[in-house]
């Protein structure tokens, strides 16, 4: 999916929610553990209930990988589910990975060609050789960690070289020499506030995604307030605040209220930003 097409979806649906599906075995409501493939089952009804409300899917490889083999088939059903039933959402598999050359494009096949998966987060910190066999698949997207959501974003991404360039602004900049806006994003927490205007200074044209709203309190408001485009350039998650808002047999109805309340809010902000 390019650029335009991810801009046109957000206009249709009046939504740039992404639903990240975390799914924990632990979590899911009790009465699917008798099924064959408990999992995808939980996945199948979450994104039934929620796809009119979201524009994204993210999966996070860790609640599948936790599992093994069955977990890895969960997730590749997820995908095909997805890409079947909705072929109009954007997936991204959230693996953060990257390594030497030569083992960044054997992780690019496996997502890339393998699972045919639209886009795929990864770390920066090994630099362009470890970043770039991501880049040549045509229609494909780098989703770069730029400044991340969690405490722990102090230790090295908030910390200034000697002119006073934070490391996650080295990233931003640094990156576009290898990559432009029609195949890298960036991923930016909804927590990190009025910090998405410096981000904006340097990447004023690419998507990003903002994980941190629901529960780790990020503020949808603020994100838009600071970090929309004129294109939005906004693709929000949110996982457990939609996946377990209920853990009953209610659980895909709760999800799609829940879904729904969250892309209400975004129509108002893309309505105020005159995008829609
Ligand atoms: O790359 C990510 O998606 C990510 C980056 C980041 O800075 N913070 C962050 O929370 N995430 C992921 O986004 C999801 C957030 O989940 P919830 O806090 O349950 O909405 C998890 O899958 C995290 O791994």
């Amino acid at each position: 999916m390019n650029k335009q097409e991810l801009f046109e979806n957000i206009k249709r649906k009046q939504s740039f929610l992404c639903v990240g599906l975390d799914t924990d075995i632990k979590k899911i409501p009790g009465h699917l553990l008798k099924e064959e493939d408990p999992i995808f089952a939980f996945n199948k009804a979450i994104i039934d209930a929620t796809a009119p409300y979201c524009i994204a899917y993210k999966p996070n490889l860790a609640f599948y990988e936790s599992m093994g083999v069955k977990g890895w088939i969960a997730f590749e059903k997820t995908v095909e589910y997805i890409k079947k039933n909705y072929p109009d959402q954007f997936i991204i598999a959230d693996a953060k990975r990257g390594d030497i050359g030569n083992t960044s494009a054997m992780y690019a096949r496996t997502f890339f060609e393998e699972l045919d998966i639209d886009s795929l987060t990864v770390a920066p910190y090994m630099g362009e050789d470890s970043v770039t066999p991501f880049l040549s698949y045509e229609g494909k997207w780098v989703i770069l960690l730029a400044l991340t959501s969690n405490k722990g974003s102090h230790d090295f991404q908030l910390t200034e070289d000697k002119e006073g360039e934070r490391l996650f602004e080295k990233v931003l900049r640094k990156s576009q020499e290898w990559a432009n806006d029609q195949n890298m994003m960036y991923v930016v927490g909804a927590t990190q506030g009025r910090m998405f205007e410096d981000i904006r200074r340097i990447v004023p044209n690419h998507f990003l995604l903002v994980p941190g709203i629901g529960a780790q309190g990020g503020s949808l408001e603020e994100v838009c307030r600071y970090g929309m485009t004129p294109e939005c350039g906004l693709i929000v998650n949110s996982s457990r605040a939609i996946i377990y808002a209920d853990k009953s047999e209610n659980f895909a109805q709760a999800a799609k209220d829940e879904a729904g309340k969250v892309q209400k809010q975004m129509a108002e902000q893309l309505k105020a930003a005159r995008i829609v």
